[in-house]
Protein backbone atom coordinates (compact mmCIF):
# COMPACT_ATOMS: atom_id res chain seq x y z
CA UNK A 1 0.00 0.00 0.00
CA UNK A 2 1.33 3.65 -0.99
CA UNK A 3 1.35 6.07 1.97
CA UNK A 4 -0.29 9.09 1.58
CA UNK A 5 2.87 11.12 2.71
CA UNK A 6 3.11 13.62 5.30
CA UNK A 7 6.45 15.59 4.72
CA UNK A 8 6.76 17.43 7.93
CA UNK A 9 6.77 14.95 10.55
CA UNK A 10 8.17 17.09 13.86
CA UNK A 11 11.36 15.89 15.58
CA UNK A 12 9.25 14.33 18.44
CA UNK A 13 6.70 12.06 15.87
CA UNK A 14 9.49 10.90 14.19
CA UNK A 15 11.25 10.07 17.84
CA UNK A 16 8.39 7.95 19.01
CA UNK A 17 8.93 5.65 16.41
CA UNK A 18 13.17 5.58 15.94
CA UNK A 19 14.85 6.69 18.85
CA UNK A 20 17.77 9.34 17.83
CA UNK A 21 19.85 6.72 19.28
CA UNK A 22 19.17 4.87 16.11
CA UNK A 23 20.07 7.81 13.33
CA UNK A 24 23.82 8.28 13.30
CA UNK A 25 24.73 11.32 10.99
CA UNK A 26 27.39 10.61 8.45
CA UNK A 27 28.56 14.14 7.15
CA UNK A 28 27.49 17.52 7.77
CA UNK A 29 25.00 17.64 5.33
CA UNK A 30 23.84 14.90 4.10
CA UNK A 31 23.09 11.13 4.98
CA UNK A 32 22.37 9.36 7.95
CA UNK A 33 22.46 5.34 8.75
CA UNK A 34 19.45 4.32 10.75
CA UNK A 35 20.45 1.20 13.35
CA UNK A 36 17.76 -1.57 14.16
CA UNK A 37 15.21 -1.75 11.49
CA UNK A 38 14.26 -4.89 9.27
CA UNK A 39 13.67 -3.59 6.14
CA UNK A 40 10.11 -5.02 3.99
CA UNK A 41 7.08 -4.37 2.34
CA UNK A 42 5.15 -4.50 5.86
CA UNK A 43 6.63 -2.08 8.31
CA UNK A 44 4.10 -0.01 10.18
CA UNK A 45 2.70 2.88 8.44
CA UNK A 46 4.24 5.48 11.23
CA UNK A 47 7.34 3.79 10.63
CA UNK A 48 7.43 4.40 6.45
CA UNK A 49 6.27 8.38 7.59
CA UNK A 50 9.03 8.55 9.68
CA UNK A 51 11.39 7.03 7.21
CA UNK A 52 10.33 9.57 4.29
CA UNK A 53 10.75 12.52 7.01
CA UNK A 54 14.23 11.76 8.09
CA UNK A 55 14.71 11.35 4.19
CA UNK A 56 14.14 14.38 3.31
CA UNK A 57 15.74 15.74 6.03
CA UNK A 58 19.30 13.45 5.07
CA UNK A 59 18.68 13.02 1.77
CA UNK A 60 19.98 9.22 1.59
CA UNK A 61 19.29 6.85 4.35
CA UNK A 62 21.53 4.03 5.05
CA UNK A 63 20.73 0.62 6.11
CA UNK A 64 23.15 -2.25 7.29
CA UNK A 65 22.47 -6.36 7.36
CA UNK A 66 19.67 -6.59 5.23
CA UNK A 67 20.58 -9.27 3.76
CA UNK A 68 16.88 -11.32 4.63
CA UNK A 69 15.69 -8.82 1.45
CA UNK A 70 15.51 -10.40 -1.95
CA UNK A 71 14.12 -8.61 -4.98
CA UNK A 72 10.65 -9.27 -4.61
CA UNK A 73 11.03 -7.93 -0.76
CA UNK A 74 13.15 -5.31 -1.95
CA UNK A 75 10.59 -4.09 -4.40
CA UNK A 76 7.66 -4.25 -1.62
CA UNK A 77 9.91 -2.23 0.59
CA UNK A 78 10.14 0.49 -2.33
CA UNK A 79 6.11 0.38 -3.10
CA UNK A 80 5.50 1.35 0.73
CA UNK A 81 7.06 5.45 -0.94
CA UNK A 82 5.06 5.31 -4.19
CA UNK A 83 4.30 3.06 -7.39
CA UNK A 84 8.13 1.11 -8.79
CA UNK A 85 8.97 2.31 -12.10
CA UNK A 86 11.14 -0.20 -14.53
CA UNK A 87 13.85 2.31 -16.61
CA UNK A 88 12.37 3.76 -19.22
CA UNK A 89 14.55 1.97 -21.73
CA UNK A 90 16.84 -1.19 -19.80
CA UNK A 91 13.42 -2.45 -18.26
CA UNK A 92 14.00 -4.48 -15.38
CA UNK A 93 15.42 -7.77 -14.27
CA UNK A 94 13.17 -10.49 -15.16
CA UNK A 95 9.90 -11.20 -13.28
CA UNK A 96 10.41 -7.72 -11.14
CA UNK A 97 8.26 -4.83 -11.99
CA UNK A 98 11.36 -2.14 -12.03
CA UNK A 99 14.36 -3.60 -10.58
CA UNK A 100 17.67 -2.84 -12.78
CA UNK A 101 20.67 -4.89 -11.85
CA UNK A 102 23.86 -3.86 -12.56
CA UNK A 103 26.32 -6.34 -12.52
CA UNK A 104 29.74 -5.97 -13.95
CA UNK A 105 30.12 -9.56 -14.83
CA UNK A 106 26.57 -9.59 -16.90
CA UNK A 107 27.15 -9.35 -20.28
CA UNK A 108 26.80 -6.02 -22.21
CA UNK A 109 26.45 -4.51 -19.22
CA UNK A 110 30.19 -2.84 -18.17
CA UNK A 111 29.78 -0.05 -20.24
CA UNK A 112 25.90 0.37 -21.44
CA UNK A 113 23.23 1.14 -19.58
CA UNK A 114 22.38 4.26 -17.13
CA UNK A 115 25.18 7.04 -16.83
CA UNK A 116 27.46 4.24 -17.86
CA UNK A 117 26.00 0.95 -17.01
CA UNK A 118 27.11 -1.18 -14.18
CA UNK A 119 29.47 1.45 -13.66
CA UNK A 120 27.95 4.65 -13.19
CA UNK A 121 30.65 6.78 -12.63
CA UNK A 122 29.67 10.04 -14.01
CA UNK A 123 27.41 12.15 -11.42
CA UNK A 124 23.98 11.99 -12.09
CA UNK A 125 20.43 12.26 -10.52
CA UNK A 126 18.38 9.06 -11.89
CA UNK A 127 16.78 9.26 -15.22
CA UNK A 128 16.09 12.60 -15.44
CA UNK A 129 15.74 12.38 -19.14
CA UNK A 130 11.99 12.40 -18.44
CA UNK A 131 9.63 14.80 -17.29
CA UNK A 132 8.19 12.87 -13.88
CA UNK A 133 11.82 11.27 -13.31
CA UNK A 134 11.79 8.44 -10.01
CA UNK A 135 11.69 10.71 -6.65
CA UNK A 136 13.12 7.79 -5.03
CA UNK A 137 15.88 4.86 -5.56
CA UNK A 138 16.53 2.59 -3.23
CA UNK A 139 19.81 0.63 -3.70
CA UNK A 140 20.82 -2.99 -2.16
CA UNK A 141 24.22 -4.59 -2.25
CA UNK A 142 24.79 -8.23 -3.41
CA UNK A 143 28.50 -8.59 -4.38
CA UNK A 144 30.57 -6.18 -3.11
CA UNK A 145 34.42 -5.87 -4.10
CA UNK A 146 37.07 -6.22 -1.51
CA UNK A 147 38.13 -2.68 -1.86
CA UNK A 148 36.85 0.23 -3.92
CA UNK A 149 33.53 0.64 -5.75
CA UNK A 150 31.95 2.63 -3.03
CA UNK A 151 29.05 4.88 -3.80
CA UNK A 152 29.35 8.83 -3.05
CA UNK A 153 25.73 11.16 -3.09
CA UNK A 154 25.78 15.03 -3.02
CA UNK A 155 23.10 17.11 -1.68
CA UNK A 156 21.72 19.34 -4.34
CA UNK A 157 19.68 21.61 -1.74
CA UNK A 158 22.88 22.65 0.09
CA UNK A 159 24.88 23.12 -3.05
CA UNK A 160 21.79 25.60 -4.04
CA UNK A 161 21.85 27.33 -0.95
CA UNK A 162 25.96 27.82 -0.45
CA UNK A 163 26.26 29.43 -4.09
CA UNK A 164 26.50 33.43 -3.51
CA UNK A 165 23.23 35.30 -4.27
CA UNK A 166 24.42 36.18 -7.98
CA UNK A 167 24.58 32.57 -8.62
CA UNK A 168 21.39 32.00 -7.14
CA UNK A 169 20.06 34.38 -9.38
CA UNK A 170 21.60 32.94 -12.93
CA UNK A 171 20.50 29.24 -11.70
CA UNK A 172 17.23 30.21 -10.61
CA UNK A 173 16.96 31.84 -14.15
CA UNK A 174 18.39 28.91 -16.50
CA UNK A 175 16.19 26.04 -17.83
CA UNK A 176 18.30 22.81 -19.49
CA UNK A 177 17.83 20.07 -21.40
CA UNK A 178 17.99 16.63 -20.17
CA UNK A 179 18.70 13.57 -22.77
CA UNK A 180 19.89 10.01 -22.48
CA UNK A 181 21.42 10.19 -25.68
CA UNK A 182 25.05 12.29 -24.42
CA UNK A 183 27.93 11.66 -26.42
CA UNK A 184 28.95 8.18 -25.62
CA UNK A 185 32.36 7.93 -27.50
CA UNK A 186 32.93 11.97 -25.77
CA UNK A 187 32.20 10.04 -22.16
CA UNK A 188 33.85 6.62 -22.84
CA UNK A 189 36.73 7.03 -24.86
CA UNK A 190 38.05 3.58 -24.40
CA UNK A 191 34.72 1.67 -25.09
CA UNK A 192 34.93 -0.86 -27.57
CA UNK A 193 32.60 -0.44 -31.16
CA UNK A 194 30.77 -3.74 -29.53
CA UNK A 195 29.83 -1.63 -26.15
CA UNK A 196 28.94 1.52 -28.25
CA UNK A 197 26.70 -0.76 -29.81
CA UNK A 198 25.05 -1.83 -27.08
CA UNK A 199 24.37 1.60 -25.80
CA UNK A 200 23.17 2.62 -28.96
CA UNK A 201 20.76 -0.88 -28.65
CA UNK A 202 19.49 -0.44 -25.54
CA UNK A 203 20.14 2.95 -23.51
CA UNK A 204 19.10 5.26 -26.44
CA UNK A 205 16.61 2.82 -27.43
CA UNK A 206 14.59 5.54 -26.89
CA UNK A 207 15.56 9.35 -27.58
CA UNK A 208 14.24 11.24 -24.69
CA UNK A 209 14.60 15.23 -24.68
CA UNK A 210 13.52 17.19 -21.61
CA UNK A 211 13.43 20.63 -20.83
CA UNK A 212 13.67 20.88 -16.76
CA UNK A 213 14.38 23.95 -14.39
CA UNK A 214 17.64 24.27 -12.91
CA UNK A 215 16.02 25.33 -9.65
CA UNK A 216 13.60 22.95 -9.03
CA UNK A 217 11.06 23.57 -6.02
CA UNK A 218 10.65 20.64 -4.00
CA UNK A 219 7.86 20.25 -1.95
CA UNK A 220 9.59 20.94 1.86
CA UNK A 221 9.55 24.65 -0.13
CA UNK A 222 13.44 23.68 -0.31
CA UNK A 223 15.33 24.68 -3.68
CA UNK A 224 17.51 22.14 -5.68
CA UNK A 225 19.73 22.50 -8.21
CA UNK A 226 18.62 20.07 -11.08
CA UNK A 227 21.61 19.18 -13.48
CA UNK A 228 24.11 15.80 -13.77
CA UNK A 229 25.08 14.35 -16.90
CA UNK A 230 21.72 13.63 -18.91
CA UNK A 231 21.98 18.08 -18.89
CA UNK A 232 23.20 18.19 -22.42
CA UNK A 233 22.73 22.26 -22.97
CA UNK A 234 20.83 25.48 -21.63
CA UNK A 235 18.11 26.56 -23.01
CA UNK A 236 18.63 30.02 -25.01
CA UNK A 237 22.91 29.72 -24.64
CA UNK A 238 25.64 28.25 -27.12
CA UNK A 239 27.40 25.01 -26.16
CA UNK A 240 30.31 26.30 -25.62
CA UNK A 241 28.88 28.78 -23.27
CA UNK A 242 26.52 25.94 -21.56
CA UNK A 243 29.71 23.72 -21.23
CA UNK A 244 31.22 26.37 -18.71
CA UNK A 245 28.50 27.06 -17.10
CA UNK A 246 27.68 23.31 -17.03
CA UNK A 247 30.96 22.65 -15.05
CA UNK A 248 30.41 25.81 -12.48
CA UNK A 249 27.09 24.46 -11.09
CA UNK A 250 28.36 20.86 -11.18
CA UNK A 251 31.64 21.88 -8.87
CA UNK A 252 29.28 23.37 -6.22
CA UNK A 253 26.98 20.24 -6.41
CA UNK A 254 30.20 17.93 -5.73
CA UNK A 255 32.29 20.24 -3.33
CA UNK A 256 33.40 17.57 -0.54
CA UNK A 257 31.60 19.48 1.61
CA UNK A 258 28.27 18.43 0.24
CA UNK A 259 28.57 15.01 -0.24
CA UNK A 260 28.50 11.54 1.87
CA UNK A 261 30.53 8.73 0.58
CA UNK A 262 29.35 4.63 1.97
CA UNK A 263 31.75 2.10 1.59
CA UNK A 264 29.39 -1.34 1.34
CA UNK A 265 28.69 -4.28 2.24
CA UNK A 266 26.58 -7.17 1.12
CA UNK A 267 23.23 -6.59 2.29
CA UNK A 268 23.17 -3.11 3.00
CA UNK A 269 20.73 -0.95 1.19
CA UNK A 270 20.89 2.98 0.71
CA UNK A 271 17.70 4.77 -0.55
CA UNK A 272 17.98 8.19 -1.27
CA UNK A 273 16.15 11.25 -2.48
CA UNK A 274 16.84 11.38 -6.79
CA UNK A 275 14.87 14.79 -6.66
CA UNK A 276 17.77 16.50 -4.02
CA UNK A 277 21.02 14.84 -4.88
CA UNK A 278 23.20 13.47 -7.52
CA UNK A 279 25.31 10.43 -6.92
CA UNK A 280 28.67 8.74 -8.17
CA UNK A 281 29.90 5.17 -8.32
CA UNK A 282 33.59 5.71 -7.67
CA UNK A 283 35.30 2.99 -10.56
CA UNK A 284 38.80 1.71 -8.82
CA UNK A 285 37.82 -1.85 -8.15
CA UNK A 286 39.22 -2.94 -11.42
CA UNK A 287 37.77 -6.70 -12.40
CA UNK A 288 36.70 -7.43 -8.99
CA UNK A 289 32.76 -8.11 -8.80
CA UNK A 290 30.17 -6.16 -8.19
CA UNK A 291 26.27 -6.28 -8.08
CA UNK A 292 24.28 -3.52 -7.25
CA UNK A 293 20.34 -3.82 -7.45
CA UNK A 294 18.12 -0.38 -7.77
CA UNK A 295 14.32 -0.25 -7.72
CA UNK A 296 13.01 3.50 -8.78
CA UNK A 297 9.64 4.78 -6.96
CA UNK A 298 7.90 6.78 -9.64
CA UNK A 299 8.33 11.09 -9.01
CA UNK A 300 6.49 14.03 -10.13
CA UNK A 301 6.75 16.40 -12.77
CA UNK A 302 9.36 19.31 -11.58
CA UNK A 303 8.13 22.96 -10.88
CA UNK A 304 10.30 26.43 -11.43
CA UNK A 305 10.51 28.67 -8.93
CA UNK A 306 7.85 30.77 -10.86
CA UNK A 307 5.78 27.40 -11.37
CA UNK A 308 6.67 26.45 -14.88
CA UNK A 309 6.27 23.00 -15.10
CA UNK A 310 9.41 20.74 -17.08
CA UNK A 311 7.90 19.70 -20.83
CA UNK A 312 8.90 16.97 -22.90
CA UNK A 313 10.55 18.35 -25.87
CA UNK A 314 11.04 14.73 -27.78
CA UNK A 315 10.49 11.31 -27.51
CA UNK A 316 11.97 9.72 -30.59
CA UNK A 317 12.05 5.48 -31.19
CA UNK A 318 14.84 4.22 -32.53
CA UNK A 319 14.01 0.33 -32.13
CA UNK A 320 12.40 0.06 -35.40
CA UNK A 321 15.65 1.25 -37.26
CA UNK A 322 18.12 -1.03 -35.02
CA UNK A 323 16.08 -4.26 -35.50
CA UNK A 324 16.47 -3.76 -39.57
CA UNK A 325 20.22 -3.74 -39.20
O1 LIG B 1 26.63 1.38 -8.56
C1 LIG B 1 26.30 2.25 -7.75
O2 LIG B 1 26.79 2.33 -6.63
C2 LIG B 1 25.27 3.27 -8.13
C3 LIG B 1 24.65 2.97 -9.44
C4 LIG B 1 23.63 4.00 -9.81
O3 LIG B 1 23.94 5.03 -10.34
C5 LIG B 1 22.24 3.74 -9.48
O4 LIG B 1 21.93 2.68 -8.94
O5 LIG B 1 21.40 4.60 -9.75
FE1 LIG C 1 22.20 6.23 -10.63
Amino acid sequence: MTINVTPNLSDAEIEAVIPPGDIRRISGHIGAEIANIRLSGDLPEPVIRALYALLLKHKVLFFRDQTHLDDATHEAFGARFGAPVAHPTQGSLKGSASILDLDTRRSGAREAGQAGGARADQWHTDVTFVEAYPKISILRALVVPEFGGDTVWANTVAAYERLPAPLKLLADNLWAVHSNAYDYAAVRPHATEEERREFEKTFTRTVYETEHPVVRVLETGERTLLLGNFAQRFVGVSRADSARLFQLFQDHITAQEVTVRWRWRAGDVALWDNRATQHYAVNDYGDQHRVVRRVTIEGDVPTAIDGRRSVTLSRVDKAPAIAAE
